[in-house]
């Protein structure tokens, strides 16, 4: 014996219900089946709103009454041939007469009470299982409708209804003995009373119909047919890597549907659990999907957390007084005043020193439950045992649910590192009885976040997804999108990162996408779908979608983006930047950025600040932290300048090279940037500063390349006309040094505390001479390389080695900040 049940969606279209009639055929060949049919889909709602309209004297509950009558005449033609139509269309219009008698009588009385209202939703489940029966006849298989209010026996408590279930059962083993029909087609959701008022058993009461005859029936299995592929880590529509789990237990059904997840409802299950049926979730629409199988006992394969579940909305009340600590029947008293008003207690803690007690019920409960707590406590708050009953509100309960959660220790450590690492604060936290759930309360617009931060560390086996908000697609940062593209494969393979870009934004445009932006065609979607750039916009926005893992990357060189960071940071939003504008002001924001990042777990990086992709500042933050101390920096710092003094000679002139430089990518937006020192001054700075040094901008001795003449020019053309009147001038220089063997040189010296940067010219001893192309180099000197400097050289420029460096501070953020799920 199997138990079939098909809810609204399965109901939903006569394409749906062509399904269940071949899912039906396949099953009923070799056993006997029952077949436990919702409403069609939506009617359940739509006999609501009649009846409400109804009872207001709104005649237009007419005009609902007809859609439902077409909606079912409709699906009616479209299942059955026109030979076998007639029948069920006169026995469903008997019903529709039948409802319509009752819909009148409510409209004169203008009362709807609970018991004419479940009569009333009822026809959905009469409707649409006589027609189902009628397309399961159609197709020559033997079935029988079947009323379930004839055989489901409930108090009358109208609207969600409480089974008798010795009777129930026996009314369900006698129909069956007394019938031979092979399929039972039964109305899901109804039943009644023993003096025949029809009732219904409220929320999920499809399923507790075929959870009931299941185990009247001590049946071999309950399949419950819905549209999802059965029950999943998570809610989908909050985590989108949500997925269905193969097996669970009946606790951790339980459990998962306790907080919202809306496979089933734990009512329905109590029946199928008493008997030890198994359950099994399918998927009409992918009949082929194993789905969900919900049983006993399972194997302890499979991981240690089945899933998450939430309730977004929830209010806490915190009981606080210091006579309480070793009153006895604190708690149960408590229990007692809200059972008595009928309020459910969604969790509750204690704290350890037993101050308080802390519960969470639903927002519409709150100051009921606040009332009556102080009125069973009113002789302890004279007394001054209780001080304070405190409601909180627009808060969020999580809840980690798992059987095997019970044997291994440390996951609610890995809970909250996790969530700590997002800059999710928990105001409280429980562990279930059962010790099957962990569950917190959050801040209501952290849920989702929390739900995805928690869902990748526990289910995606060590995927991070990391979200990115990107400012500047200049040439750095188009770049940067175009090597994300072309390396995401290998990103997600090689490093289980998942990039997803959910903000751009350029001086003109910007755009944030809750859906990910496409790395191929973002241009595009930016110029269409993108409003006119506001930074501050974009950081609010930012903040909003309140996305685990975000990462905000400035690839601008405008000075405005840094008044930011600071705020960003705070939100444990990591930053990275090749901008180096931030780092090179003043000594304040730089410490301020450092300390704001560390306390709220976020990152921030800059390795491309200087000598972009090589690996120049996590080198020296890697000395500083192992307790190196660092003297003396000599270096070549900037890419353009290397190229310009390694490139020249007499066929080309000065301007025209650095026209070259800025093809290829090396200077600055403004190559003025360049010439004139500023750029290396402040790459010295960043460097001090990462050294352990307090340094300004100002303390920097900067030789300026750049002719007076050409410093003020309006713009960069006017710049460079400008230079070329100076190019015999840079070609003397160069010749002077050429002539005696020797080189220009653009060097950057940082010792005890002072700092200069000129152009220099060095003889073919120089440990600099060699330099070719863009070329940086460093030689550090430090307690630990005293006799030898520390020395790193390679091209200090040009758009692919910076936004591969780029790509590494994302990598870094990634391993440090996203909770791997190595080891479990
Ligand atoms: N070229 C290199 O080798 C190299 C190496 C390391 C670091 N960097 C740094 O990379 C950064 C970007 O350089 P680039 O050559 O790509 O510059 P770019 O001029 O090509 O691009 C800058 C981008 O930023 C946008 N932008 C500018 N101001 C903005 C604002 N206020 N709001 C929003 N968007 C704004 C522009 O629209 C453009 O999309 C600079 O800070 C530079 O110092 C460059
Ligand atoms: N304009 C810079 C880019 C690297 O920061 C340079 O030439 O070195
Ligand atoms: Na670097």
């Amino acid at each position: 014996m199997r138990i079939l049940k098909f809810g609204g969606s399965s109901v939903g279209s006569p394409d749906a219900l062509r399904r269940v009639i071949s899912i039906v055929e396949s099953k009923q060949k070799d056993q006997r089946i029952v077949v436990v049919v919702s409403a069609l889909r939506g009617i359940t709602d739509k006999l609501i709103e009649t009846a409400t309209l109804a009872s207001a004297g709104d005649d237009s509950f007419e005009d609902r009454l007809n859609e439902i009558d077409k909606r079912h005449i409709d699906t009616i033609n479209d299942l059955l041939p026109v030979s076998k139509r007639s029948e069920v269309i006169t026995s469903f219009k008997l019903l529709l007469n039948e409802l319509q008698d009752v819909l009148q009588g409510v409209s004169l009385i203008r009362e709807l009470t609970k018991k004419t209202l479940d009569f009333i939703v009822g026809f959905g489940e009469r409707f649409s299982a006589q027609i189902l029966t009628a397309a399961l006849q159609n197709q020559g298989m033997e079935a029988l409708y079947t009323d379930t209010r004839d055989l489901i026996k409930t108090d009358n408590n109208f609207g969600s209804a409480r089974v008798l279930t010795a009777q129930t059962f026996q009314n369900i083993r006698n129909y069956l003995e007394d019938h031979n029909e092979n399929i039972v087609v039964a109305t899901g959701f109804i039943s009644s009373t023993e003096n025949q008022e029809s009732t219904t058993l409220g929320r999920g009461g499809s399923d507790y119909t075929a959870s009931l005859f299941g185990a009247a029936l001590e049946a071999d299995v309950i399949e419950i047919w819905t549209d999802v592929d059965g029950l999943m880590t998570a809610d989908p529509r909050k985590v989108k890597n949500a997925f269905s789990v193969e097996h669970a237990s009946y606790e951790e059904a339980m459990e998962l549907s306790h907080f919202g997840a809306r496979v089933i409802y734990p009512p329905t299950i109590q029946p199928a659990l008493k008997s030890e049926i198994p359950i099994l979730i399918k998927n009409t629409f992918k009949p082929e999907h194993p789905g969900t199988q919900i049983k006993k006992e399972i194997k302890k394969k499979g991981g240690i957390i089945r899933g998450l579940s939430s309730i977004e909305d929830v209010a806490l009340i915190t009981i606080k007084g210091s006579g309480m600590i070793g009153v006895t029947g604190v708690a149960s008293r408590i229990f007692g005043a809200l059972a008595a008003r009928n309020i459910n207690i969604i969790l509750i803690t204690q704290s350890s020193s037993e101050h308080t007690i802390t519960l969470a019920v639903l927002p519409e409960f709150a100051a009921d439950a606040k009332e009556s707590i102080s009125e069973e406590f009113s002789e302890e708050f004279k007394a001054d045992i209780i001080d304070e009953i405190r409601v909180e509100n627009d808060l969020s309960i999580v809840a980690v649910v798992g059987d095997n959660m019970r044997q291994i220790p440390g996951i609610a450590g890995r809970v909250f590192n996790a969530l700590g690492r997002n800059g999710i604060n928990i105001v409280a936290i429980a562990q279930g009885s059962s010790e099957r759930n962990i569950s917190f309360v959050i801040d209501r617009n952290n849920e989702k976040k929390a739900m995805n931060t928690l869902h990748d560390a526990f289910f995606l086996s060590g995927v991070k997804t990391m979200n990115l908000f990107l400012v500047g697609v200049g040439l750095i940062g188009s770049t940067l999108l175009e090597m994300l593209s072309d390396h995401a494969e290998e990103l997600y393979k090689e490093y289980q990162i998942d990039v997803n870009i959910k903000g751009l934004a350029n001086s003109r445009q910007m755009l944030l996408s809750e859906e990910s932006i496409s790395l191929s065609d973002w241009e595009d979607h930016l110029g269409e779908d993108g409003k006119k750039t506001n930074l501050k916009n974009f950081v609010e926005e930012m903040k909003q979608m309140n996305l685990p893992n975000s990462i905000f990357v400035d690839c601008t060189a405008s000075p405005e983006l840094k008044s930011f960071y600071n705020e960003i940071l705070s939100e444990s939003i990591s930053v990275v930047t090749p901008n180096k504008l931030a780092n090179s002001t003043s000594q304040e924001l730089f410490d301020q950025l450092h300390e704001t990042a560390k306390q709220h777990n976020a990152a921030y990086k800059y390795e491309t600040n200087v000598g972009a992709g090589l690996p120049v500042i996590g080198t020296l933050n890697e000395m500083v932290t192992t307790g190196d101390h660092i003297h003396k920096i000599e270096a070549v710092l900037s890419g353009t300048l290397s190229y310009l003094f390694n490139s020249f000679d007499d066929s080309v002139g000065f301007s025209d090279l650095v026209m070259k430089a800025k093809e290829m990518g090396y200077t600055e937006p403004d190559p003025r940037e360049d010439l004139n020192g500023f750029d290396v001054g402040r790459k010295l700075l960043i460097l001090a500063r990462v050294s352990g040094y307090e340094l300004d901008f100002d303390d920097i001795d900067i030789q300026n390349l750049v002719p007076e003449e050409a410093r003020d020019t309006k713009d960069i053309d006017e710049f460079f006309e400008k230079l070329k009147e100076f190019d015999d001038e840079f070609e003397s220089m160069w010749k002077a040094a050429a002539d005696e063997g020797k080189k220009l040189c653009y060097i950057a010296r940082f010792e005890n505390g002072n700092a200069e940067v000129k152009l220099e010219t060095i003889a073919s001893d120089h440990p600099f001479y060699n330099l070719s192309g863009s070329d940086n180099i460093l030689a550090i000197h430090s307690s630990n390389y005293d006799v030898n400097p520390l020395v790193i050289k390679g091209p200090g420029a040009g758009a692919k080695v910076t936004a591969a460096g780029i790509i590494s501070d994302i990598l870094r953020v990634a391993n440090t900040k996203a909770y791997s799920n190595a080891g479990f």
